[in-house]
């Protein structure tokens, strides 16, 4: 780095002092805090991206969103070349910089670590692709970003305008890869296979079964928007939006797929003349997606979270596979696909069970979809899905591949047959569903595909298997990093005796299962129980959480 690199951040870093007395963590998803106290950590990142886009030489994302937080909260995260999540290595450097004192101390932080990482400056020049959500704090954070790019030397910022943080983690991806990255080739893609897995339905199910119609609540966010213009591309399929911002609810507030898997009741704009109805979901930045039936009882649900489009995707995938399997596994040049599924701790037991009931290699990875990810990356096609509807189906470039052989083998022996059509059928699942992170709007028309591909209710798809009764709570305690866990955070290593205590109240119950872990994102325990009844589930729940209140509870200090 030249004097004039350093006096230009020098000059720019002081016009964005850093809020006294706060601490910030990169954390679970990024930077989340309440939007006006972020200037000064969306310039910071802005200068991280800018630095990684020289480092890798590659295209990087910047997300400006706090997705399912409350509208005055807002964020920022990092898209890496592949379209993931900022790698992990680098995270320590985005706390340290956000936390920097002055603009001294951030330029002596930079310098460091572009020695150490050996960042190279004037060889390439470096690109960001700038996202922010529907929140009114997003154009001026938007600028402080862009001032972070613009002090470095030879980084170029590109506004990319409103998005999803899933469309702006594809966009990232499809530049890296030489391909057409804009809104419109995103929609060209998503509809064009969504249409191919309609052409590939079988002739029996075509009878209707099923509604043609789904409504989908948007959180009053950007995932109904964009939602309302993508369905102008779509054939068979009748999409109502509910809060899609317009008519002026606030995003987010008793809204959103948060709202609904946390609370298990209807979302505003719902009621009893939609008894019955499939609905979805999505949250504030659409990277969640649940679905749900509304009940005849007040406002209640029957809710079809992530575990249970987990298990709809695993079982179509693996149908296809099992099509494609029966002669190419005698064949000379067979392929043994390995398929795995990732889930986390708070997986509901029932949906593991039917997972494993099939077959299938399940995992476990700790909270947080940067974990889950990288382990789906290991398989040639990885399913993950945290239960709160955050996933998605990897597909390895090898396997991509092979099919695509394979595709052009059966048009010159079996054209037509069952097999090339399972083929097809996978080829178009690995365009549809989006392979840089979890996308609520590519997740649900997979979901619709595979439902009329069954000709399967939503009532039918919730009968797969019947969720074991669970309870969420927090707990406030004094300093949640004295929790340590271990084995994806099942266990609690520390403070030690709590986890016999945990233990002991499990065991009085059938079928019981409770771990507790410090949230990544909020300043709070989080205490999870399962248990054969719901009154147990509760019971188990609130145990648990006292003895979290006496080992660590604000009155212990
Ligand atoms: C129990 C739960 O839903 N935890 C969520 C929540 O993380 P916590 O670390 O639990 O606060 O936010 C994360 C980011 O959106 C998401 O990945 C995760 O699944
Ligand atoms: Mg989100």
């Amino acid at each position: 780095m030249d004097e004039q690199q350093i006096a230009i951040l020098l000059e720019a870093a002081s016009r964005f002092p850093r809020p006294q007395g706060v601490k910030l963590s990169y954390g679970t998803a990024g930077f989340r805090a309440d939007a006006s106290i972020l200037s000064s950590t969306v310039f910071r990142v802005g200068i991280l991206a800018a630095l990684r886009s020289l480092k890798t030489q590659a295209v990087i994302g910047l997300m400006i969103t706090a997705s399912h937080n409350q509208v005055s909260d807002n964020g920022v995260k990092v898209a890496d070349p592949s379209g993931g999540m900022l790698t992990q290595e680098w995270e320590p450097f985005a706390d340290s910089l956000a936390n920097a004192i002055d603009a001294e101390d951030l330029v002596r932080l930079i310098i460091e670590f572009v020695k150490k990482e050996n960042i190279q400056f004037g060889v390439k020049s470096a690109e960001i692709l700038l996202g922010r959500d529907t929140r009114p704090s997003g154009e001026s954070l938007l600028e402080a970003a862009k001032q972070g790019i613009n002090s470095i030397v030879g980084a170029v910022a590109t506004d990319v305008g409103v998005v999803t943080t899933p469309q702006l983690h594809w966009m990232v991806r499809s530049r890296n890869k030489g391909m057409q990255a804009s809104e419109a080739a995103y929609f060209e893609q998503l509809s064009n296979s969504f249409g191919c897995l309609m052409d590939l339905k079988p002739k029996e199910t075509t009878a209707n079964v099923m509604d043609d119609k789904l409504t989908v609540d948007g959180a009053n966010g950007v995932g109904g928007e964009k939602l309302e213009e993508l369905k102008n591309f779509l054939k068979e399929i009748v999409i109502d939006i509910r809060n899609s911002g317009k008519k002026g609810g606030v995003l987010n507030e008793g809204v959103g797929a948060d709202y609904v898997q946390k609370e298990k009741v209807v979302p505003h704009g719902f009621g009893p003349n939609d008894v019955g109805m499939r609905c979805a979901s999505l949250d504030g930045d659409a990277d969640r997606l649940v679905y749900f039936r509304v009940l005849s009882e007040s406002n209640k649900i029957d809710l079809v979270d992530g575990d249970k489009i987990l298990s709809l995707f695993a079982l179509f995938i693996q149908e296809q596979l099992s099509i494609l399997n029966k002669e190419n596994m005698e064949a000379k040049n067979g392929y043994p696909v390995r398929l795995g599924i990732v889930q986390t701790a708070y997986a509901n037991g029932a949906s593991t069970d039917y997972l494993k009931k099939l077959g299938l290699e399940v995992m476990f990875t700790p909270t947080g979809v940067k974990y889950l990810h990288e382990k789906a990356a290991e398989y040639d096609i990885g399913i993950y899905f945290e239960a709160n509807g955050h996933g998605t189906i990897l597909f390895s470039e090898h396997f991509v591949s092979w099919l695509e052989g394979k595709n052009i083998e059966f048009d010159k022996t079996s054209k037509g047959s069952e097999q090339q059509k399972a083929a097809l059928r996978l080829l178009a699942v690995s365009k549809l569903i989006n392979q840089a992170v979890g996308d609520a709007l590519s997740g649900l028309l997979l979901v619709e595909a595979i439902l009329r591909h069954k000709g399967w209710s939503i009532q039918r798809w919730n009968e797969l298997y019947q969720d074991l009764p669970s309870r969420q709570l927090k707990v406030k305690v004094a300093d949640r990093t004295a929790v340590v866990t271990a084995n994806a955070e099942t266990v609690v290593v520390k403070p030690s005796g709590l986890q016999k205590v945990i233990d002991a109240e499990t065991a009085k119950y059938p079928q019981g299962r409770s771990f507790i872990r410090p949230s990544g994102t909020e300043d709070v325990i989080r205490v999870y129980a399962e248990a054969s009844t719901q009154e147990a589930a509760e019971n188990l729940a609130k145990s648990v959480a006292q003895h979290v209140d006496q080992f660590l509870g604000l009155g212990s200090n």
